[in-house]
Parts: C-alpha cells; sequence; structure tokens
C-alpha cells in the first residue's frame, strides 16, 4: 500500500524524547529515516539512549562521528540526497559542527531543515539546557495544570515533548514538503517546545474572558473543579472519568448515579460543586468499576471506565478499531494516527534497529564505495554493528 511521504528521505540526528518521536511519526506514514548515531569512543557524551531506542519504529541507523571533520564531509554528502534533516541539539551545535543551515541548504536548496529545540533559535535561553516540564513552565501552561491547593502538576512529558514538540514539528516538516511542490525550495524550522506548547493551549488564551479559568487552579470546570468532570473511585479501586458537561448529559449521569436532579442544587452552582463532588464520590465508591460499566456503558452520559494501559489494549471497541497494534517482538504500542482513508499508515512491525545496524548499506545507498567506507571505519569516523547471531 501506498503511504503518503513515501520516496522522503529524512536524517534524524539522534536525540532525546521529542526528536526520536517526531522522525517516528515521518517513518510511520512512509518516509524513509535514517537515525544518525554518536560513536560509543568517548569522545562525546551520551544523553539518552531509552528514548532514541524506544522511539525507532521503521528507521535504520547510521553511527557517524561529527566531531571529526571527515564525519561531517560524509553528513554533508548525505544530506545532499536527502529531503529534511532533523536535529535535536540545544542552539549552535550544528554550526559548531559545520552543518548550520546556510551551509548545508547552499549544497542543497530543497532541504528541509527542521530544529527542534526546547527555547528555540533566538533569545537569552536558547542555549540553556532544560526538559519538558521546563518548557511547559515557561510556557505559561503548567501554571493552570493540577489540583487545588496543590503545586502544578505536569502530566507526564506528554504536552511540551510530544504536542507542543515532536507533533508540532512533523506539521512544520510537512507543511514545508507541501510548499516545496511549488516553490522547489526547502526552508528552516525553528520548532521548539515553549512555542509549540503555547499554540496548542490556544483554547485557553482565547476563552479567557469567557469565564472558564476565572477561578483558582484546581476549581474550575475543566481542570478538576467540576464535580461533573473529575475521576472517582470505584468500591474494587479502579476509577472512573466524568466528563458530562451539556444540561441532557448531565441528567444521564444523575440519573445512572441513581440521585435525583430535583434534590440537587443546580449543576452550575460553583459554590456547591464542592458538596457535589462529595456527593458523587460516595456514591461512585458503592459500586465497582464492572458494575458502573454496566449502567453507563453505550449511554450519552459521558462516563468512561479510566483503564490501565494494558486494559486499553483489551478494551472491546479499542480491539474493534485496531487502536494498538503487536510488532514481531510481541511488543503493544498504538497504531499511528490520524487514520488516512486512502494512504494510512503502515507503521512497521519488524524490530526496532540497533544502534549502527545499517552503517555499511545506508553508506552504499548514498555512492561510498567499499574502499571509502573501509576507511571511515578504520579511522573510526564510523561504526558498523551487526546482531547477534542466535546460532
Ligand atoms: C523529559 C524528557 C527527557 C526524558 C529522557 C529520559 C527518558 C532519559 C534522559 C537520561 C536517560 C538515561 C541516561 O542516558 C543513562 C542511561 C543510558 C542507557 O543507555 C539507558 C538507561 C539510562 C538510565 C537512560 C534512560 C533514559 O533514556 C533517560 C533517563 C525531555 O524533556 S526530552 C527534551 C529535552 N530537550 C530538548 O531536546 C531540547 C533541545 N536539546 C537540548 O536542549 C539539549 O540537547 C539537551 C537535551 C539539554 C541535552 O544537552 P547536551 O548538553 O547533552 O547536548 P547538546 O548541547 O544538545 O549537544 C549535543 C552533544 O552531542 C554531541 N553529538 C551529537 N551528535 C553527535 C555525533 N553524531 N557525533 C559526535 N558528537 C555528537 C554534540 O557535539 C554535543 O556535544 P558537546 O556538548 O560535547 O559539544
Amino acid at each position: 500500500m501506498s503511504m503518503i511521504l513515501r520516496g522522503v528521505r529524512v536524517l534524524e540526528l539522534a536525540g532525546l524524547a521529542p526528536g526520536p518521536h517526531c522522525g517516528m511519526i515521518l517513518a510511520d506514514f512512509g518516509a524513509h529515516v535514517i537515525r544518525v548515531d554518536r560513536p560509543s569512543n568517548g569522545g562525546t557524551k551520551w544523553i539518552g539512549g531509552g528514548g532514541v531506542k524506544w522511539l525507532a519504529r521503521g528507521k535504520r541507523s547510521l553511527i557517524l562521528d561529527l566531531k571529526r571533520p571527515e564525519g561531517v564531509t560524509v553528513m554533508r554528502k548525505l544530506c545532499r540526497q536527502v529531503d529534511v534533516v532533523l536535529e535535536p541539539y540545544r542552539q549552535g551545535v550544528m554550526e559548531e559542527f559545520g552543518l548550520g543551515p546556510e551551509i548545508l541548504q547552499k549544497d542543497n536548496p530543497r532541504l528541509i531543515y527542521a530544529r527542534l529545540t526546547g527555547f528555540g533559535q533566538s533569545g537569552r535561553l536558547s542555549k540553556v539546557a532544560g526538559h519538558d516540564i521546563n518548557y511547559l513552565a515557561l510556557s505559561g501552561v503548567l501554571s493552570k495544570l493540577g489540583r487545588s491547593n496543590e503545586t502544578p502538576y505536569a502530566p507526564l512529558n506528554l504536552l511540551a515533548d510530544f504536542g507542543g514538540g515532536s507533533l508540532t514539528c512533523a506539521l512544520g516538516i510537512v507543511l514545508a514538503l507541501y510548499e516545496r511542490t511549488q516553490s522547489g525550495k526547502g526552508q528552516v524550522i525553528d520548532a521548539n517546545m515553549v512555542e509549540g506548547t503555547a499554540y496548542l493551549s490556544s483554547f485557553l488564551w482565547k476563552s479567557q474572558n469567557a469565564g472558564l479559568w476565572s477561578q483558582p487552579r484546581g476549581k474550575n470546570l475543566l481542570d478538576s473543579g467540576a464535580p461533573f468532570y473529575e475521576t472517582y473511585r470505584t468500591s474494587d479501586g479502579k476509577f472512573m472519568a466524568v466528563g458530562a458537561i451539556e444540561p441532557q448529559f448531565y441528567a444521564l449521569l444523575i440519573n445512572g448515579l441513581g440521585l435525583n436532579c430535583a434534590e440537587l442544587p443546580h449543576q452550575w452552582s460553583i459554590s456547591d460543586w464542592e458538596e457535589m463532588k462529595k456527593k458523587f464520590a460516595d456514591t461512585f465508591a458503592k459500586k465497582t468499576q464492572a458494575e458502573w460499566c454496566k449502567i453507563f456503558g453505550g449511554t450519552d452520559a459521558c462516563v468512561t471506565p479510566i483503564l490501565s494501559l494494558e486494559e486499553a489494549t483489551l478494551n472491546e471497541h479499542n480491539l474493534e478499531r485496531g487502536t494498538f497494534i503487536t510488532d514481531e517482538d510481541h511488543k503493544v504500542s498504538p497504531r499511528p494516527a490520524p487514520l488516512l482513508s486512502r494512504t494510512p499508515a503502515v507503521p512497521s512491525t519488524k524490530r526496532d534497529p540497533l544502534e549502527g545496524e545499517h552503517t555499511i548499506e545506508i553508506l552504499q545507498e548514498f555512492g561510498f564505495s567499499q574502499e571509502e567506507i573501509n576507511q571511515l571505519n578504520l579511522a573510526k569516523v564510523i561504526e558498523i554493528r551487526k546482531p547477534k547471531s542466535n546460532l
């Protein structure tokens, strides 16, 4: 089946979580993604194998020492032949290598040069280290997350790393590829997690005057303030999620809980929300999660079980949709989204690549002779690794 990014060649410089995720999205949708890994010769520091290893679906790996001039020469030759270079380093690292956009785009004017950082390519923080929680904080969004009377709480590293970071960067790359079909030219993408996360939170900003956020953190409709937009513990120690905002859905919630609307305060009486939460909590605590699922399942009450990752893979709706896929190592992960009707993603089910596993074949594909490859290997500019045989 033909995939939408078929024929697009990407060089992804190995980074932590967002860069690898962005590369994986492109690979899932058909791009040929080559991850450029660092050598293990001790000359360079290693910043987090896990992130790289865990988000490598459908990629191949080449180990290349960019701290060596010969490595930079190899990289320039590769960049002449690819569509996208994706770099996740702090501002200035690529320029120090002599691999900045001016140089690479002079070599290849069609090159899309995607830079995925925390703070962006300019500004006083551009060279400072950080992680998801820091970018989330600087975007303003973290101040809004968390329960009342508790310190702000970052929801895993989902928002900045992946929402504001990798997804935004992937969007930038796809937009630039589209634009290139008209102009024939590449461009530089300054994707960064502070601005990506801020953009992701546009609803929060644009609804500031709507009264949705007028209460302190944890006291508003959508931040765990409202009893009808909350999570509740069930009698078997599991949880249910409630999101019954509209009056018709709220009425179904109250009905399912076995309560009587006429005996309760009005849904939107904020001063009664705390009391109502206690009432809902007491009610949910009287039945098991399965019992509540039986009551609310298939209704419009907007009540769903809170599933563990494993339970999510076994959920009937998710099974019907094929929401999760299994690779040849029997590892389960989410199917790429969204689903395109004619050209859906066809994610690789092969095991993830070893670092340096494809060094030789990649260099050959890009026109390096066997002699050149041998020399680079002898000089330890590249590394070649092979999977251990089971024999
Ligand atoms: C919350 C998330 C991050 C979660 C990651 C965790 C899951 C992992 C973090 C640490 C991992 C553990 C650790 O690595 C030890 C074990 C390793 C083992 O293999 C696995 C188990 C481990 C316990 C491992 C487990 C997990 O993987 C970890 C716990 C995030 O928020 S991710 C978002 C981070 N921010 C950004 O990406 C923004 C942009 N980037 C940056 O700001 C910086 O890159 C960053 C992230 C601050 C790192 O700064 P650093 O100084 O380390 O690097 P840079 O200044 O960017 O420079 C890159 C250096 O690398 C050299 N280099 C790059 N490529 C090559 C090459 N091909 N050849 C040679 N050299 C290369 C480059 O020259 C730079 O070196 P210098 O600094 O010496 O000039």
